[in-house]
């Protein structure tokens, strides 16, 4: 499989190289060059099959020339090392908790695909590699404890001061020499573009090997396509709505690439805080970025989400409007349902699955049959908001003893040349 840019279809490259470079230097996203098609009778005997049965058939497609069948299934046993468990809210309404990882966020399994993925290509490389990732909390954290003392490969994180929660920036600032984060006084907006110039500067490609940990790499963003399977392993070939909560809409895309592989999603229905470009968009069709607006489910603060492109280079617009409904709601409506299902329902809903549950809930009201949320974070990296839900103490263990430790971060303005000599010193 080779993949192009979205902005130049005639630019190829192989897994290995769109997975080394992470961004096309032409500032588009690398895209796989076709779909491939699970077999029809796929879904008959779904329910046999084990998650990593069904990520090796999902994801060998996409890889198969870069990476042995042994090498695949060793990656795939160590990023599915967790369980994906669904959790009935009520009704025909459930959560598929995507949170049992090493940093209690469904980018855990994206975090370390890629970073298996990238210790093997670089396994017989003399050079490093220096990994550059922008946060709006969760990325980066799933990102450092993926990376955490891989050889090889040095990690930069940008994360916008005062903007995460204290656990999150935990995750961030506390790893190994081979993990720097890099405190942007800015929103997550400028974060992803200060990356995106790196990407964007040759002068900074020849001194530095750099590679991106977000979901604009292609095996960051691509395994995120196999717990959409989780709930038919449960349900069978049963069609089923899948609400997403969304912010830079990599998740969303992941599993629209699955429909397109033949997962009966009936409908996806994407959930957004007040930072609601791309609901805007599913109801008017126009596309206008603005200014991030900071919310209580922070990991969705983004104002221009880098996604968008591949939504719209894999479908036409109408398709998308058909395919995606889109909701956006306020801090004030999601503590609500946080407080109303805790109360109901006894089940603790994070600030950013509550928002995927409005969304389900909205769409639900004219619509039947079974719904699922995707349940992206613990409830325990939010601490500040769930403290006005209950007084439960929810902190497990080792997020505990990460509490205690010290933060080590350097202070950056939004400043791409400031941003440059702390790369190449
Ligand atoms: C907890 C949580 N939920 C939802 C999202 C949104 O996912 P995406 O950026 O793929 O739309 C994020 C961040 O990306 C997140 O950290
Ligand atoms: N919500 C994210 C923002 C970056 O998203 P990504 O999936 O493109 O890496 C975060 O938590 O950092």
């Amino acid at each position: 499989m080779n993949y192009y840019s979205t902005k130049n279809k005639d630019l190829r490259k192989s897994f290995r190289e769109a997975v080394i470079e992470g961004l096309p230097s032409d500032n588009g996203l690398f895209m796989p060059e076709r779909i491939p098609q699970l077999p029809q009778d796929y879904f008959k005997n779904i329910q046999d099959k084990s998650i990593r049965e069904i990520a090796f058939d999902v994801l060998k497609p996409f890889v198969e020339e870069d990476l042995k069948d042994d090498q695949l299934k060793n990656i795939i046993q160590k990023t599915f090392s967790f369980d994906f468990p669904l959790q009935k809210i009520k009704h025909n309404n459930y959560a598929l908790e995507l949170f049992h990882g090493p940093s209690y966020a469904f980018k855990d399994v994206g975090a370390t695909f890629l970073a298996l993925c990238l210790e093997e290509f670089y396994k017989d490389e003399q050079e490093k590699c220096t990994i550059l990732v922008a946060t709006s909390g969760d990325t980066g954290g799933a990102v450092a404890a993926a990376f955490s003392k891989v050889e090889n490969i040095e990690v930069v994180i940008l994360y916008p001061s005062g903007k995460v929660s204290e656990l999150q920036e935990k995750q961030l600032t506390t790893f190994d020499e081979n993990v720097k984060a890099l405190e942007i006084e800015g929103d997550f907006d400028d974060c992803q573009q200060l990356v995106k110039q790196a990407f964007l500067d040759s002068d900074l490609r020849k001194k530095l090997n750099i590679s991106s940990a977000n979901s604009i790499n292609v095996a960051r963003f691509l395994p995120q396509m196999v717990y959409y399977f989780a709930p038919f392993i449960k349900f069978g070939n049963a069609p089923l709505t899948i609400a997403v909560p969304s912010g830079n809409y990599g998740n969303l895309t992941a599993g629209l690439i699955a429909q397109k592989m033949g997962l009966p999603v009936k409908q996806f229905v994407a959930g957004a805080n007040r930072n609601d470009v791309v609901p805007r968009f599913l109801n008017s069709g126009n596309y206008e970025p603005k200014a991030t607006i900071q919310t209580i489910s922070n990991a969705m603060d983004v104002g221009n989400p880098s996604n968008f492109q591949r939504m719209i280079d894999l479908f036409s617009e109408e398709e998308i409007r058909e395919k995606v409904k889109g909701y956006a709601f306020s801090d004030e409506t999601t503590l609500e349902i946080m407080k109303k299902v805790f109360t109901k329902n006894n089940y603790l809903l994070d600030p950013h699955g509550a928002v995927g549950y409005l969304a389900l809930m909205e769409f639900m009201k004219s619509s039947e049959g079974k719904g699922i949320v995707l349940e992206t974070a613990h409830p325990c990296k939010f601490m500040d908001v769930v403290q006005k839900v209950t007084d439960k103490d929810i902190l497990p263990d080792s997020a505990q003893s990460l509490i205690q430790k010290e933060k080590k971060s350097v202070k950056m303005k939004v400043d791409y040349e400031g941003f440059k000599e702390f790369l190449v010193g």
